[in-house]
């Protein structure tokens, strides 16, 4: 059963300390990682896929800190805001190159344009692509792997409605199969129709971890903003 263990993190910027001894656990199902803008939920997002490193504290995947997972791509799929797409590149070369550099099959890359709906627009360069095109394609990416783990960065951006039901049904079929999904946003209500459980965070610091139906009762708009004002930093 994969997880995700944050415990005692904090990571300092200079003078702002963007998180503060903030510890939670992800199990499988769908779970949303709240909080308002400057929250800190990037700042811990990219502790966890070892692209920063933390002042304190640690952040793992199935006990394990991201450099040290032996196959980082199979254990965790993640999907960062701004991920940068050569765009020369078509759809397909883009996943070839990276399923190389991870020694996955080649065969893989067909397998997830199918799955995220972009296969007759395989060919196309990445450059031509709408914003929701570019959501699709990295979140291809991050399934490439077929990792029990993943990590998706605001993955609403940019969908209209119906890439938004899209998006739900898929990372529904993934908790149903049994993975790990933590998915973060900075509206409550845009993912209230598709997480289980949710970590709310404001200033750094934790201010709820638990099932989204105990949130509901006074409304979740006034239960996030009940969670998230008068954050002290
Ligand atoms: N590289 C950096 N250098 C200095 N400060 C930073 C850096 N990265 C983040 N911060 C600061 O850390 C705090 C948390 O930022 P972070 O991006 O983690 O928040 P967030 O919850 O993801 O916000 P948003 O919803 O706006 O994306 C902010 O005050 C931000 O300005």
């Amino acid at each position: 059963m994969s997880h995700v263990t944050v415990t005692g993190l904090t990571k300092r910027f200079d003078a702002v300390e963007a998180v503060s001894d903030l510890s939670f656990e992800v199990t499988p199902g769908i779970t949303g990682f709240l909080g308002p803008n400057g929250a800190g939920k990037t700042t811990t997002l990219r502790i966890l896929l070892g692209l920063i490193r933390p002042t304190a504290g640690t952040a793992t995947i199935d006990g394990k800190r991201y450099a040290d997972l032996p196959h980082p791509r199979r254990a965790v799929g993640a999907v960062l805001e701004a991920t940068g797409f050569h765009p020369g590149r078509t759809a397909r070369q883009h996943l070839l190159i990276l399923a190389t550099g991870s020694g996955l099959p080649a065969a893989r890359v067909d397998e997830v344009l199918d799955q995220i709906g972009l296969a007759a627009d395989a060919g196309r360069r990445v450059g031509g692509f709408s914003l929701g095109m570019r959501q699709r394609l990295g979140l291809a990416a991050a399934l490439l792997g077929d990792p029990a783990v993943l990590i998706l960065d605001e993955p609403a951006n940019g969908l209209d409605p119906a890439g938004m039901a899209w998006l739900r049904k898929l990372l529904r079929e993934q908790a149903d199969q049994g993975r790990t999904v933590l998915i973060s946003s900075h509206v409550l209500a845009e993912v209230a129709q598709t997480v289980d459980r949710v970590i709310v965070i404001s200033g750094g610091r934790l201010r709820y971890s638990g099932a989204l139906d105990r949130l509901a009762g006074d409304g979740l708009e006034s239960a996030f903003l009940r969670l998230t004002e008068e954050a002290p930093r």
